[in-house]
């Protein structure tokens, strides 16, 4: 054990006398969110009641949405990098995309891959549901080049502490939605994720630049604006300039520890959130 965590442990043991109920790990963080919540200053570092309250153990689910390039994924990696001292499952809408018919796949460029109707929310729903009561779950394998899943293939995902969901259009179905802890959109200028489009879609999807110029235009703005863009309301937290935000990620993973050291039968204790808090890794009892 490394110095600064053995006095760290000596401190806690010592404060664990008489004088410790003074210190309710628990109280003291339910009182510290639920101030932050009600000022509209401290809006960004608040967390969204709206799903049912945590049962033990539950884990806490994430949402993050946002238009086609602004960052979503960039942001969670950044998210899940900063909770390694936690198991963290990260669950994309994309993968929920229906694979398409032979006759969609004739005209792929009528097709609306930007409306709801394109994934499988049904199914989407039954993996967060699964996930969130400690069930796993195989989850699909999209493939953006051939626009089908492949049909022999999943991606098994197991039991985690914190489920994150990303995808454009997350917040749009009430049932998924209310299954969120927490609620974060993404806000990128529209030109730089247009430009971030152009170069991700011939660059690693392969496609030609008037393909994707086109969708951009007969589809892409349009659900942004009118199934992307109004389900911003729901956020809890928007983080402007994405992945670039360090400081809006470094607050939302703190808020994120906290819940997860003081959920009703959480394996931490409050000597372990004392030690994050001074920046000592801790260890999952
Ligand atoms: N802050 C950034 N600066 C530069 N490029 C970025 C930044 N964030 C994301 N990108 C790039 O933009 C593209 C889309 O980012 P991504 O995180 O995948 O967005 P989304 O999940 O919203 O589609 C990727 O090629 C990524 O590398
Ligand atoms: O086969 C497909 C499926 C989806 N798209 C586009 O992808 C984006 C959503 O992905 P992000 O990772 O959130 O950017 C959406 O705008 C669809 O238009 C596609 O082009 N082809």
């Amino acid at each position: 054990m490394s110095e600064q965590a053995s006095s760290i442990d000596y401190i806690m043991e010592k404060a664990s006398g008489p004088h410790f109920s003074g210190l309710r790990l628990n109280g003291l963080l339910s009182s510290l969110s639920s101030s932050s919540s009600t000022s509209p200053t401290h809006r960004t570092c608040s967390v969204s009641a709206s799903a049912s309250p945590l049962t033990p153990k539950q884990p806490f689910v994430i949402g993050v949405s946002g238009g086609a390039a602004s960052g979503k994924t960039t942001v969670c990696d950044m998210i899940i990098q900063q909770l390694h001292d936690h198991r963290v499952v990260l669950v994309n809408q994309d993968s929920f995309y229906r694979g398409l018919t032979t006759a969609e796949l004739e005209r792929v460029h009528e097709y609306n891959f930007d409306h709801p109707d394109a994934f499988d929310t049904e199914q989407l729903l039954d993996c967060i549901q699964k996930l969130r009561s400690g069930q796993p779950y195989q989850i699909p394998i999209y493939d953006f080049k051939t626009h089908l899943r492949c049909s022999d293939s999943f991606r098994q995902v197991n039991a985690s502490d914190v489920i994150i969901l990303e995808g454009i259009l997350v917040f749009h179905d009430p049932s998924v939605r209310n299954l969120m802890n927490m609620k974060i959109f993404v806000d990128t200028d529209v030109d730089v994720r247009l430009a971030r489009r152009i170069r991700r879609d011939t660059v690693e999807r392969g496609r030609d630049i008037n393909f994707v110029l086109e969708q951009y235009a007969k589809f892409v703005k349009p659900a942004f604006d009118d199934f992307v863009l109004p389900s911003k309301k729901y956020a809890d937290v928007i983080i402007p300039r994405g992945g670039e935000n360090h400081v809006a990620i470094d607050l939302i993973v703190h808020n994120i520890e906290s819940f997860i050291y003081s959920a009703p039968g959480s394996v931490y204790t409050g000597v372990d959130f004392c030690k994050k808090l001074c920046g000592v890794s801790v260890v999952r009892r």
